[in-house]
């Protein structure tokens, strides 16, 4: 993307899919690992999903999204599966991140559900532990792909110890107004461009491209 902002699309799970999403210009792409989601892709499905987004797109960053993975589940979790981010979104704390990054070898972002702006604060602890920060909205009871949003005014002016990407109820229509507001490294999408869950909408994938691509062209 020849924009500065990078964007990430989440959830998806049909190679074919992920193919064409990867050849939009996406940075990354995820692929969800939590079982209790209604776009999970099970171990044995998702290297099919990275190799068809590295066929296409090589730059592009498959990235497996879990929550709270154990020490037993840590052999699908190695880059060697396909995927070049794991994604931790469950409530992981900095150690266990710095030791799961140890472990696993490869870069790991950090998924935190911001619920007040008391919790921005805590995105500090995690500063030298994780390759990145993917702020999401709280939502009781579910992890991510909800649609919900942080409020914007909790992020104005907030000093991020990492790269951070905003995730949550991202659009195409919110892009032009998130951009003015606040500056993450980029932005993350699920069900603000999907169909059903897991199932992407190709042509709103597309405009949120040419949204964020806009965006920089208003920003100079
Ligand atoms: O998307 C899911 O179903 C999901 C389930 C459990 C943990 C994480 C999940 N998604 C992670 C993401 O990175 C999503 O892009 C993020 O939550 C934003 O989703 P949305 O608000 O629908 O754009």
């Amino acid at each position: 993307m020849a924009s500065s902002t990078q964007l990430k699309i989440c959830g998806l799970r049909n190679p074919q899919q992920a193919a064409a999403v990867a050849r939009l210009g996406v940075e990354a792409i995820g692929v969800i690992g939590v079982p209790s989601s209604p776009r999970h892709v099970p171990p044995e499905l998702r290297p099919a999903l990275f190799e068809a987004i590295a066929a296409v797109a090589p730059p592009c960053a498959g990235v497996l999204v879990v929550a709270d993975p154990g020490d037993d589940d840590l052999p699908a979790l190695r880059p060697e599966r396909g995927h070049r981010v794991v994604q931790l979104h469950g409530g992981e704390t900095p150690e266990r991140c710095r030791e799961l990054r140890q472990r696993l070898g490869c870069t790991v972002w950090k998924a935190l559900r911001i619920r007040s702006p008391d919790d921005l604060s805590r995105a500090q602890l995690y500063g030298d532990h994780v390759d990145a920060l993917v702020l999401d909205a709280w939502v009781p009871d579910q992890l991510g792909g909800t649609g919900h949003r942080i409020p914007l005014e909790w992020l104005e002016g907030w000093i991020p110890p990492r790269p951070w990407w905003l995730a949550g109820g991202m659009a195409p229509e919110r892009v032009a107004e998130v951009l003015e507001r606040v500056s993450p490294t980029g932005l993350d999408a699920s069900s603000g461009v999907e169909r059903a869950p897991g199932d992407k909408d190709l042509a709103r994938v597309a405009a949120l491209v040419e949204a964020v691509r806009a965006a920089a062209r208003v920003q100079g």
